[in-house]
Order: C-alpha cells, then sequence, then structure tokens
C-alpha cells in the first residue's frame, strides 16, 4: 500500500547549531539550556556541595570550577517544506562543532521520521570519542530533541502523542531548590534540597545539613516530601552516615551520592542505607549500559536527563529498563523534553521541577530565556492539554544572544 500524497513525509534540508553563553561567550549568567549558566547571587550556585569541594578555592562556588563553563547548544533542523524544529540542551561550542562538522552527514538528506536511524548513527559513529557521555552524548540528545520536534511540527502534532499518547492526564511535580518550604506553598508535592557539606566536613558536615532538613521539617510538616541531592559530591561511609541521621526527619531519597561510573558505590550503600529510603541516581549517566548497571545495583529511581542521555530516543529504552525491574524513571529537570516523555511512561508517577528563580520563590520556565511558550506547572500539576502544541510546543526566542561558531 503506498503513502497518501498528503503522508509523503519531507526530508530534512538543513541542520545548523548556535550557542549561548559557556566559557567562549561574551555575555554570561542568561541561564537557557545550560540552566547553571546563572547570574550572582543564586541558590543554584551557594556552597553546593561537589566532587570539588575538598579543594576550599573551589568550595563556596561550582562555577569557579567551571560548571557553566559549556553553555547552551541550540540544535534547530529544517525540512524540505520549510518546517523547523529545534532543540536546547548543555554543550555550548563544542557541540556546534560536533553538529555541523560530524553529526550533519546524517541528518540532512533524511526524512523527518527517519529519527531512529539517525539516533544509531550518530551514537555509533561517535563511539570512539564520545567516552558514552558527556558533551557529545549531550550534542546527540539535542540533535534527537530537535528531530522530534520537527516531526511534531511537520504532523501537527505534540511529542507525547507521537509517542502513544498519556497515560495520565496530569504530571505532578516536586521541586528542587533551596526552599521546600516555599515549592509546598506552591502546590509541589515534595522539595529537594542541595547538600552543603562532604566528606572533607566529616561529622561536622553531616551535623550541618542534619539542621537544614530538621529546620525544613519542622517548616513543613511531616507529610511533605523531602530529598537531599548530593551531586556527587559522597563516599559510600560519609553517604551511609548521612542517610541514617536523616532517617529520624523522613528524608524520602538521598540523590547522587557518588560520580556516575561507581556502581559499586551505589550497590554497597543500597546495602547500607535504612529501609524505606529511597536511593536515586542518573541524571550524569549518558547510556543505556550505564542504566542498566545502575538498576542492577538496585537504584529505586532512575534520573536520566533526556538533554544529557540520548534524547527521547535512549528516555524511553532507559524507562523500559527500569520498568522490567519495577523500578522508577523520574527525569531530572528538563522541562518540556522531559515532559512530553513522562506523561507517557507508567513507571513515572511524578517528576522534577527545577527552580532557575534565584532565590527559588517564584516559578520560572526551566530554560528561561531561551524557550518561547515554555509552560510550567500551575499548582504543582502540569496537564496533558498543556502540552498539546506541534512538537514539544516551544520555539527559540531569537531575541537571546545566540552565536554560530561553525559552519559545515
Ligand atoms: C541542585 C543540584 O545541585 C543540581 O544543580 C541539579 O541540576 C540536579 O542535580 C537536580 O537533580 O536537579
Ligand atoms: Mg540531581
Amino acid at each position: 500500500m503506498t503513502l497518501a500524497p498528503s503522508l509523503k513525509l519531507p526530508t530534512i534540508t538543513a541542520i545548523r547549531a548556535y550557542s549561548m553563553g559557556g566559557a567562549a561567550a561574551t555575555i554570561h549568567g542568561q541561564g537557557g539550556g545550560d540552566y547553571h549558566d546563572q547570574g550572582k547571587d543564586h541558590w543554584i550556585d551557594d556552597h553546593i556541595a561537589t566532587p570539588m569541594s575538598k579543594y576550599e578555592e573551589y568550595k563556596q562556588s561550582r562555577q569557579s570550577f567551571g560548571i557553566n563553563v559549556l553553555g547552551t547548544l541550540v540544535v534547530e533542523v529544517e525540512a524540505s517544506d520549510g518546517t523547523t524544529g529545534f532543540a536546547v540542551s548543555t554543550a555550548g561550542n563544542p557541540g556546534c562543532f560536533i553538529v555541523e562538522h560530524h553529526l550533519s552527514r546524517f541528518v540532512e538528506g533524511k526524512r523527518v521520521d527517519q529519527i531512529k536511524l539517525i539516533h544509531d548513527q550518530m551514537l555509533n559513529s561517535t563511539l570512539f570519542y564520545s567516552g558514552g557521555g558527556g558533551v557529545v552524548i549531550n550534542t546527540i540528545s539535542c540533535v534527537d530533541l530537535a528531530l522530534w520536534d520537527l516531526y511534531g511540527k511537520v504532523l501537527h502534532l505534540p511529542v507525547y502523542k507521537l509517542l502513544g499518547g498519556a497515560v495520565r492526564d496530569t504530571i505532578h511535580f516536586y521541586a528542587t531548590g533551596a526552599r521546600p518550604d516555599l515549592a509546598q506553598k506552591m502546590g509541589f508535592i515534595g522539595g529537594k534540597m542541595p547538600t552543603h557539606w562532604g566528606p572533607a566536613d566529616d561529622d561536622e558536615g553531616i551535623a550541618k545539613d542534619i539542621a537544614m532538613l530538621a529546620d525544613m521539617r519542622e517548616r513543613v510538616g511531616d507529610d511533605f516530601w523531602l530529598m537531599f541531592d548530593c551531586w556527587m559530591s559522597q563516599t559510600v561511609n560519609y553517604a551511609t552516615k548521612l542517610a541514617h541521621a536523616a532517617a529520624p526527619y523522613k528524608l524520602k531519597w538521598i540523590e547522587e551520592c557518588f560520580p556516575p561510573n561507581q556502581i559499586e558505590s551505589y550497590r554497597q550503600l543500597k546495602k547500607n542505607m535504612p529501609a524505606g529510603m529511597l536511593m536515586t541516581t542518573g541524571e550524569h549517566t549518558g547510556t543505556i549500559e550505564g542504566f542498566k548497571e545502575l538498576s542492577d545495583a538496585g537504584v529505586d529511581i532512575l534520573q536520566p536527563d533526556v538533554g544529557w542521555c540520548g534524547g527521547v530516543t535512549s528516555l524511553c529504552e532507559i524507562a523500559a529498563i527500569a520498568k522490567s525491574r519495577g523500578q522508577l524513571v523520574v527525569p531530572h529537570g528538563s522541562s518540556v523534553y522531559s515532559h512530553h516523555a513522562v506523561i507517557t511512561f507508567t513507571n513515572t508517577p511524578f517528576s522534577e521541577f527545577l527552580m532557575t528563580s534565584p532565590h527559588a520563590d517564584s516559578l520560572r520556565p526551566q530554560f528561561d530565556p531561551i524557550l518561547v511558550g515554555e509552560p510550567v506547572p500551575e499548582g504543582g500539576i502540569m496537564t496533558a492539554e498543556q502540552l498539546d502544541k506541534p512538537g514539544f510546543g516551544v520555539e527559540l526566542n531569537r531575541d537571546c544572544p545566540l552565536e554560530r561558531p561553525f559552519r559545515h
């Protein structure tokens, strides 16, 4: 049976890569796809514990050691019928180079529906230098997201309908930020706080983060979820002690205690930690093989970032790994790019909203200002209806200081 003429799909005629912020830019602190690239006096850069915290000079600010060095990558793809799609992620100028001088050959000339073929060619052709994660996978993810956006805009359908449709009418959110008490008032189901101390501070550090947890528990009462985000900063011994000290304050989960490849540390912490407390991680893991290893280690909630794990195409595969073991997949905050996926997953009962307002006291869209029409949860909830626009339902803010450093 041949396709009806109306279903003769266009081909991709061009792919372009832009950057904003990052070390190579003249304008910084704009936010955008690299949401750590914020201005001064922002909770997201205030003495948060990291693997660099053992160095006094890098303890106060993550920007001081370069968390925002890459900047935003914007990938734009254009079809032969004139439709364009785009997406953003964290990869900046390095990502622009990879798109323009390497990945473009797998994209231009293909039909807009050949997303999985392009995805496989991008993953396999970069294996010799990707190391299975980091800026290369972030870049591949951004191309994959742009392709799904284009496909939806060509068919005039939201991405979640291309993925098989919603399994629930709403998405409930927890909030990540310095003020879970304010998040509670905004209607969120929980608040995830960054830890501020680590192994270099030993028991004194544990006492300080537990004091923060105890104060917040006092403010929010017993039923509101409270979680720690440890951003790869700990050792098994420190994480074990912190988890047990946090149990009396009903810490719901302890997140990303170790670097992504320390699978054995996650396996050991799972054995050591208090029964009932959840162990979560995944935002810095870039391959489905890596997520299978974390799943094997007993991680309760896998937390891929759809802009850093291979895009929607990989996120769906990761969700299946978790589902096969009765585990949850709750993507790291990535705005519309994860909303459209999670509303189609039966093992994603809630999702993350990352507060990018400087004092975590107002609802600023996560990738502000680069996405026009980026929705935020209302009362801690987002409806499928809010997603009912073609593609991911957002447009590129061309007033942002975008640069195109390379051309193929
Ligand atoms: C708040 C955390 O330190 C990170 O900045 C955040 O991006 C990530 O870990 C998260 O889970 O939201
Ligand atoms: Mg995290």
